[in-house]
Formats: C-alpha cells, sequence, structure tokens
C-alpha cells in the first residue's frame, strides 16, 4: 500500500508501540519485544506504525527508532512510518537520521505524563516554520498535533504543516455523556475546516474500538488514526492478530455507507 495516500478502507490504521515498550522496560529480558510486535501486527493488517520516543525512554528507546527503521525498510518498505514527538526536544534528531514517512510534532514537556493539548497557533508558527522546512528537505510529511479548533486550521497550513493530527482525547472523554454528540459536531468542523485549508487530517489520543466508528462516521476524510493504549490492551486479551483484525473491521464498517 502507498502510505502517502489513505489505506484501501478509507482510514489508515497506525499502531502505536508505545505500551509494549513499556512492559519491555519492566525487566532486562527484551520482552515484549517491540518488533515482533511489529511484524506480528503488520502481518495482521495494520497500515503503519507509530512511536513517541520520549526524553525519558520510560516507553520506545533510541535504539527501538531505528530498529524498527531497518525492520520496516527491509521487509516493509510501503509501510508507513510515523514518529511523533517534540521537534524542540529530541524528534529532529531522529527525523534526521531515520527519515520517516511522517513526522507528528507535539508540543509535550519534557516528563510529561501522556500528550494533553495541541499547538497554539498562530503563537508557534515562528518556532514550527524552520522545522516544518527542514522535515520537507528531508522528505519528511508533517502533521501538527492540534485541538479541535476551526480557526486554527488556516494557521496549520500557512505554517507549511502537511496534515493535522486531531488530539481526540476529549472526544473518548464524552463518549457515553450527553456532550458526546456536540464534541463529535466540534471534530467533524474541525476535520472540515482542515480539509478546506488543504490540510490532510489524522485523529489520534484514547481511540479505541468501541468509539472510532463513530468518529470515523461523522468526522470527514481521516486519512489515518494512530492508536496505541487501548488497541495494546485489546491485545493483551485477544492476541495482536485477532485485535487488528477488529480495528480494520471497525474503520471498514464506518466507510461502509
Ligand atoms: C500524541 C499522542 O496522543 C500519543 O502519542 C500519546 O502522546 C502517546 O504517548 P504515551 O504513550 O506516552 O501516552
Ligand atoms: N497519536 C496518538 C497515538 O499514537 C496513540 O495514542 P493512544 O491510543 O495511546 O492514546
Amino acid at each position: 500500500m502507498n502510505p502517502l495516500v489513505a489505506a484501501d478502507s478509507g482510514t489508515a490504521l497506525s499502531v502505536n508501540l508505545n505500551k509494549v515498550a513499556l512492559l519491555r522496560n519492566t525487566r532486562h529480558l527484551g520482552i515484549p519485544s517491540v518488533l515482533r510486535a511489529a511484524e506480528l501486527v503488520l502481518q495482521a493488517g495494520a497500515d503503519g506504525i507509530t512511536v513517541h520516543p520520549r526524553q525519558d525512554e520510560r516507553h520506545i528507546r533510541g535504539s527501538d527508532v531505528h530498529e524498527l527503521a531497518a525492520l520496516l525498510r527491509r521487509d516493509w518498505p510501503q509501510i508507513e512510518y510515523n514518529i511523533e514527538g517534540n521537534p524542540l526536544h529530541n524528534l529532529m534528531d531522529f527525523i534526521r537520521s531515520v527519515r520517516p514517512h511522517q513526522a507528528t510534532f507535539v508540543p509535550d514537556s519534557v516528563g510529561q505524563f501522556t500528550s494533553d493539548h495541541g499547538w497554539n497557533l498562530p503563537a508557534d508558527a515562528d518556532t514550527l516554520r524552520p522545522l516544518i522546512d527542514e522535515c520537507h528537505a528531508l522528505g519528511v510529511r508533517v502533521s501538527l498535533f492540534m485541538d479541535p479548533q476551526p480557526e486554527a486550521m488556516a494557521h496549520a497550513r500557512a505554517v507549511g504543516a502537511d496534515r493535522v493530527e486531531l488530539y481526540t482525547e476529549s472526544y473518548a472523554s464524552a463518549c457515553g455523556t450527553p456532550q458526546e454528540a456536540a464534541v463529535r459536531a466540534q471534530f467533524a468542523a474541525t476535520a472540515q475546516a482542515a480539509l478546506a485549508a488543504g490540510l490532510g487530517v489524522n485523529a489520534g489520543h484514547d481511540l479505541n474500538r468501541d468509539n472510532l466508528g463513530a468518529f470515523l462516521r461523522e468526522v470527514p476524510g481521516v486519512l489515518e488514526v494512530s492508536i496505541g493504549h487501548a488497541l495494546i490492551a485489546d491485545a493483551l486479551e485477544l492476541g495482536y492478530a485477532a485485535t487488528i483484525r477488529d480495528y480494520q473491521r471497525v474503520i471498514r464498517a464506518a466507510h461502509a455507507r
């Protein structure tokens, strides 16, 4: 599959392997293996691999980033490799050495518990522009992690981003509450603004098998979802292959209209 276009289903499923590394790091035995997890999810039909190497290496280590790059280059050259992180911290070193298909810029602090907000545009524009330009010179697509604010989408395009990744925690936490429909509509409006500005739309954070379908049915043009925490938790119960098949079933069903 061409990593530069959406999956045949309409939305590519990129599997975030952070939590496999988190479990591995609690012993010095190398299990569970991040590389083996990548092979298993790809054999089962995942469309991409995502990692978010944090500076404290609490989960993904620098060595994982490079070993995954070598594996994908050797055995899965058409599979999209998406590396997330803060380009003001450690991300750019990985982008320069690995040249993945996509860099997702995330404005996390060092030691942050998990990502919890997007970029502030246009305030961050002057900081981001040269880093986006550098990625483009390296042949790397840039996606900006963004809150669901329609008015920020034109600014994301103006600073040179190719895509935005909509930060979906507010949607996930609204699911099952009276606010669910309104929050989803906010994401739909943001995606429409992104498309109108000429951006591709990705989405991620706390997506799962239960909330993904409704999101994809209502939010237009989502090219890629990156899913880690819930998917790896599902895989502990179901195994990698059955889990990937089920997420792909949800994605296909959302697009079968
Ligand atoms: C950008 C994003 O939403 C995810 O990459 C999230 O930050 C995962 O990071 P952790 O696995 O460290 O929570
Ligand atoms: N970009 C989001 C991601 O990679 C995974 O987020 P989560 O599913 O672990 O919350």
